[in-house]
């Protein structure tokens, strides 16, 4: 999977319950339009919105579990129960929170990949970071790559996006860490894309730009209002 995903762009299809598209019908269509434009990947959230996306496309697929749980902030693919719906998805490669922050159930992240590994071998595991200290702490437990999904999403990077003229943290990481590091966040045109490419990221995930029109009229709202 990561020789075809390689230089490419992976397009997040997600949509939350309170989003206007929060329909699998309507993210596997996403998908299918970002398949015919030329992405190398889907990011998705959901195994019902996994398996219709594969019922569209041939691409492969990165799966999250979006879940909140009362004693911890984190939310993507917090626990084993969450992997286990999305390796019954026929998703390629499960991505998880991978910051610092506790997890439920006061489960450790060197724990939390062990499980992972022993139950669900056949998927590809990917980290999801916000700072270098813990992708290198990702990449010692195990994991096949990298994503710079939670910049600035963690208390302690709060405003730190990955772009916005500030490539720094992916410049260190891609010259500190050996296994893959995908560029994702807050990447909102193609020319940021490729900044990403050339300064090494091994691929990008677009969501928003791409696949959340309230976002896209917003931004196109706010840049034609007078200065
Ligand atoms: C922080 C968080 O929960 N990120 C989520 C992770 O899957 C998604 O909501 C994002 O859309 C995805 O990371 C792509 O990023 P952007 O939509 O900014 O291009």
């Amino acid at each position: 999977m990561l020789e075809k995903i390689k230089n490419g762009l992976i397009v997040s299809c997600q949509a939350l319950p309170d989003e206007p598209l929060h329909s699998s019908m309507i993210m596997g269509r996403m998908a299918l339009a970002a398949q015919e434009g030329g992405a190398v990947g889907i990011r998705a959230n959901t195994r019902e919105d996994i398996m219709e996306i594969k019922n569209q496309v041939s691409l492969p697929v990165i799966g999250i579990v979006k879940k909140e749980y009362p004693d911890s902030p984190i939310y993507i693919t917090p626990t084993l129960r969450e992997v286990s719906e999305i390796a019954s998805s026929g998703a390629d490669m499960v991505a998880v929170d991978a910051t610092y922050r506790e997890r439920p159930h006061n489960i450790s992240l060197s724990e939390y990949v062990q499980s992972i590994r022993i139950h669900f071998p056949e998927l590809m595991l990917m980290a999801d970071i916000s700072t270098i200290g813990e992708a290198i702490e990702a990449e010692r437990l195990g994991f096949d790559c990298i994503s710079t999904t939670l910049v600035g999403y963690t208390p302690y990077t709060k405003g730190q996006y990955i772009n916005h003229n500030n490539y720094g943290l992916l410049r260190e990481l891609v010259s500190t860490i050996n296994i893959p590091v995908i560029a994702e966040g807050n990447i909102l045109t193609p020319e940021m894309a490729r900044k990403c490419l050339e300064i090494g990221a091994y691929a990008v995930v677009v969501g928003g730009a791409i696949t959340r029109p309230q976002l896209i009229t917003k931004r196109f709202i706010n840049g034609m209002k007078a200065d």
